[in-house]
């Protein structure tokens, strides 16, 4: 392992919220294990309670061959300013105030003897591969969800095929090398009716810039979507490194992204039950459900026999959501065989033996946590690429059953179907034949993350990448990352793209590391007689 400042240095830059977090933040584990040298950012408002719950400390922390660090900024709101949950408002917030800070951070950085070779961002702040470009750095976009949605998004943004309309609104949907996708299977954020039109913008933002990154990540593995991957990386130069949430490197857990705390106490009461004898409940972290369903999920555990650990977090204070509350007397009722949080450490609670199966919202990183860990799912998706996730989920990996169909279509999924879905997950022939499968996607994703895996391949040829990057970026332009040229500065906020690479491409020298160190012995000199004039 080298000193930090002899590293290749990349700088990840996340949306604030939970589910993209985590997957960034396990690449960044990921990158760092190979040997790089990985900053980590997100405002302030998500660093003060990262800090808080998940032991996040000041000094990089040695990950693997590498090291990780963290440097929040501010998005120039009032720590309590409710405008943060309208993205409507706050995106263009983000953006704004991103674009001059993220550019003085990396100038900092450089300043500092940690020049950045590469940006890295994932869905919903694309302006970051702007602010890349306007620097002349390479950029690169960690996509937080299935390919299967990355590919029918990207057909919806071209329009090249017929998706749901205000005309026809129940048509299905054929994408190339995927199922096809009843009506109310597509991502629920093109629904012409979708009650969040600002998510859909947000997430098909990535799509204008989607030239500008010279790698889309993906946190899937080649195994799992094996035709849709193949189809989609003759489009885009994506690459599968998932589940990212394994790095067989750097077990150590000490580096979590958690927003709140999780609490521990779950799995020693998950040690004292029986194998496989729990559900495990849980819906990420945003669904929100109504009272009225909360009820008959709750009466449908109760009644069914099963222990239950239910996770219960109160809603965000500005979401116009009000607190949950288990029916009276429910809890008493139910005795040992329950247990609330309001957050788990969820891989554990999934890698338990005691967990037979998992009521779960079907987000992207809880399925790919789920298939990982060979646990059995009941799908209750609520919306986005939950409801896509869920079709997968027990269609085509076939490890699960539907308890639902989403959000849009307004039912009431009653007490008795939910202790009917439980049953038929837990024990009999059904349950038997999923958790067979789900063992089987189990060995195939530790097949891709171990080393010389298909992601564990994308990660290391990605890191070289990134690696013959930096030393170009070095030989050809010392000042590169510290001060934007004029003519990259002016390319700040306009959409046409440049080739980056012929900006970069000086140097035709391809080997790699000692060249690097070279280059950044010479970058220090550069930066000595600076400091001297
Ligand atoms: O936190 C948010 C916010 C948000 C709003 C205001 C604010 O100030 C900060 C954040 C908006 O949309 C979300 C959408 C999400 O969908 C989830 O996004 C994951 C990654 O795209 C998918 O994997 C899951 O399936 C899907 O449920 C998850 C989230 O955590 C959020
Ligand atoms: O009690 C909980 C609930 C969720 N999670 C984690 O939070 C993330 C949720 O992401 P997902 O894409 O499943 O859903 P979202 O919250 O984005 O809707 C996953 O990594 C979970 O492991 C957790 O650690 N503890």
């Amino acid at each position: 392992m080298g000193s930090e400042s002899s590293l290749v240095h990349v700088f990840l830059v996340s949306f604030p919220a939970q589910g993209h977090v985590n997957p960034l933040l396990r690449l960044g584990k990921r990158l760092a294990s190979k040997g790089l040298l990985v900053t980590f950012t997100t405002p302030e408002s998500i660093g003060k309670q990262m800090r808080k719950a998940s032991n996040i400390g000041d000094q990089p922390a040695p990950v693997g061959d590498g090291f990780i660090r963290f440097e929040f900024f501010e998005d120039g709101w009032d720590e309590d300013e409710p405008r943060r949950q309208d993205l409507d408002q706050y995106l263009p917030q983000l953006e704004k105030v991103g674009k001059v800070i993220i550019p003085e951070m990396i100038r900092r950085n450089a300043e500092q003897g940690r020049p950045i070779s590469c940006l890295i961002n994932n869905p919903f702040i694309p302006w970051v591969s702007d602010v890349a470009q306007s620097l002349g750095l390479p950029s690169a976009m960690l996509w937080v969800q299935s390919c299967a949605c990355f590919a029918a998004y990207y057909h919806y943004y071209h329009d090249l095929v017929p998706f749901p309309s205000e005309t026809a609104m129940e048509i299905d949907v054929q994408l190339p090398c995927m199922p096809l996708l009843k009506h109310d299977e597509v991502p629920s954020f093109l629904y012409p009716t979708t009650p969040y039109p600002f998510l859909r913008r947000a997430i098909l933002g990535q799509y204008k810039n989607l030239d500008r990154p010279f790698c889309i990540l993906l946190d899937t593995f080649q195994e799992l979507e094996h035709e849709i991957v193949e189809y989609m990386s003759k489009i885009c130069p994506i690459k599968t490194v998932g589940p990212l949430f394994k790095n067989p490197r750097a077990p150590n857990a000490a580096v979590k992204g958690d927003f709140v705390k999780a609490d521990y106490d779950c799995i020693r009461w998950l040690d004292s039950k029986p194998p496989a004898s729990v559900v495990y409940v849980s819906f990420g972290s945003v669904v929100y459900l109504k009272q009225d369903q909360w009820d008959e999920i709750a009466y449908g555990l109760l009644n069914s026999g099963v222990n239950f650990l239910w996770v219960m977090k109160p809603p965000h204070k500005d979401s116009g959501y009000t607190l949950l509350k288990l029916p009276e007397g429910l809890l008493e009722k139910a005795g040992e065989r329950a247990k609330v949080v309001e957050w788990s450490p969820q891989e554990q609670v999934l890698a338990h033996p005691a967990t037979a199966c998992f009521v779960t919202h079907c987000g992207w990183n809880s399925s790919m946590e789920a298939l990982t860990s060979g646990m059995p799912v009941v799908a209750f998706p609520q919306w986005g690429d939950q409801v896509t996730d869920a079709k997968y989920l027990v269609d085509v990996f076939k490890v699960g059953l539907r308890m639902c169909r989403g959000e849009a279509e307004d039912k009431l999924i009653t007490r008795d179907v939910v202790e009917r879905c439980l049953r038929e997950a837990t024990v009999g022939h059904k349950a038997v034949e999923m958790k067979e499968n789900a063992l089987r996607w189990k060995t195939a994703a530790e097949a891709a993350f171990v080393e010389g895996g298909s992601s564990d391949r994308n990660i290391h040829a990605f890191v070289d990448e990134v690696r013959r990057r930096s030393v170009e970026l070095t030989a050809s332009k010392p000042a590169a990352a510290a001060e934007p040229t004029a003519e990259a500065a002016d390319a700040n906020g306009k959409s046409d793209r440049q080739d980056g690479d012929s900006q970069l491409v000086v140097s035709p020298e391809k080997n790699g590391l000692a060249l690097h160190n070279r280059c950044r012995k010479k970058w220090r000199i550069w930066r000595l007689i600076r400091a001297a004039l």
